[in-house]
């Protein structure tokens, strides 16, 4: 059996994050930047929690885990340091809920991959839980490969796909046009700043599949 990766959309989604601490810190920080509503349930918190809070940013409820504070969660994070009580929070869940038990990938029904992101650019990559560890030292190797300026070139392919759709119809002059501007010399351009270049590059394309 293998998992099945996806991203989730977790804008205005209610998340619970159980316990307060380093690990609870790590995966609020990833969460901050879906919309999602995220509380922390905790007796106590991190600095870099307690600042998210006080920028309304964060709910905390400052107190030990009862099954009620999940009732409305669409995901739940236990990140508690007692896996007795990581187990608690995954006996409260129904069967509908998202739930990782940072401590316990075989009971979880997600887990969080490592991650970079170049604006709508993400690489993920897992271990399954194998090597957490080496998830991390992979994607420290790609962050290097993918740098910055991928963000800008994201956004010029999503401007002109949009655009692709719209004038042509017709579906295999449509992915043929759509191949060619995976050429690598549009990246070059959005990396040497040639904007206008690779504008005009991208219009006589048009011009080349008769449309
Ligand atoms: C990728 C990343 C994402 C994130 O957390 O956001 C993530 N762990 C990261 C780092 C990391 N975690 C650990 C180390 C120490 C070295 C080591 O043990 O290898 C390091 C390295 C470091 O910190 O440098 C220890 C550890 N991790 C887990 C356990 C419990 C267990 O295995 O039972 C223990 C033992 C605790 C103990 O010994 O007490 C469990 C999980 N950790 C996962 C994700 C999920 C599997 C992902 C996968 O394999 O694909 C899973 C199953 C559940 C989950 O958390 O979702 C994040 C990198 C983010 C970044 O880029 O910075
Ligand atoms: N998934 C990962 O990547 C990863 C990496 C390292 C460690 N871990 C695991 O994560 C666990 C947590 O690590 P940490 O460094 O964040 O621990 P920590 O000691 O820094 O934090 C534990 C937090 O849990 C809170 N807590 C304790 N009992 C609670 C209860 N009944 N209800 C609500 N909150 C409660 C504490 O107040 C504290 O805020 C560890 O036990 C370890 O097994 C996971």
């Amino acid at each position: 059996m293998i998992d099945y990766p996806v991203q989730l959309n977790l804008h205005n989604k209610s998340v619970v994050i159980v316990g307060g601490g380093k690990i609870a810190e790590r995966k609020l920080l990833k969460l901050l930047e879906t919309g999602a509503k995220i509380t922390v349930i905790s007796p106590t918190i991190t600095n870099t929690i307690k600042a998210n809070v006080a920028q309304e940013i964060v709910k905390w409820k400052q107190k030990e885990f009862f099954s009620e504070d999940i009732d409305d969660a669409f995901l739940i994070i236990a990140a508690t340091n007692s896996p007795k009580i990581n187990l608690q929070v995954l006996e409260s869940c129904n069967d509908q809920q998202l739930i990782n038990l940072v401590d316990n990938p075989v009971q979880s029904n997600f887990i969080v991959p490592a991650t970079i992101t170049r604006g709508k650019l993400s690489i993920s990559v897992s271990t399954s839980g194998a090597s957490p560890g080496l998830a991390k030292k992979i994607i420290c190797e790609i962050a290097n490969q993918y740098d910055s300026s991928y963000e800008s070139y994201i956004d010029f392919l999503a401007q002109c796909r949009t655009e692709v759709q719209q004038k042509v119809a017709e579906g295999e002059m449509r992915s043929k046009i759509l191949k060619e501007l995976l050429n690598h010399c549009y990246y070059d351009l959005t990396k040497k700043g040639l904007y206008e270049e690779r504008q005009r590059k991208f219009q006589r394309l048009f011009k080349k599949y008769d449309c």
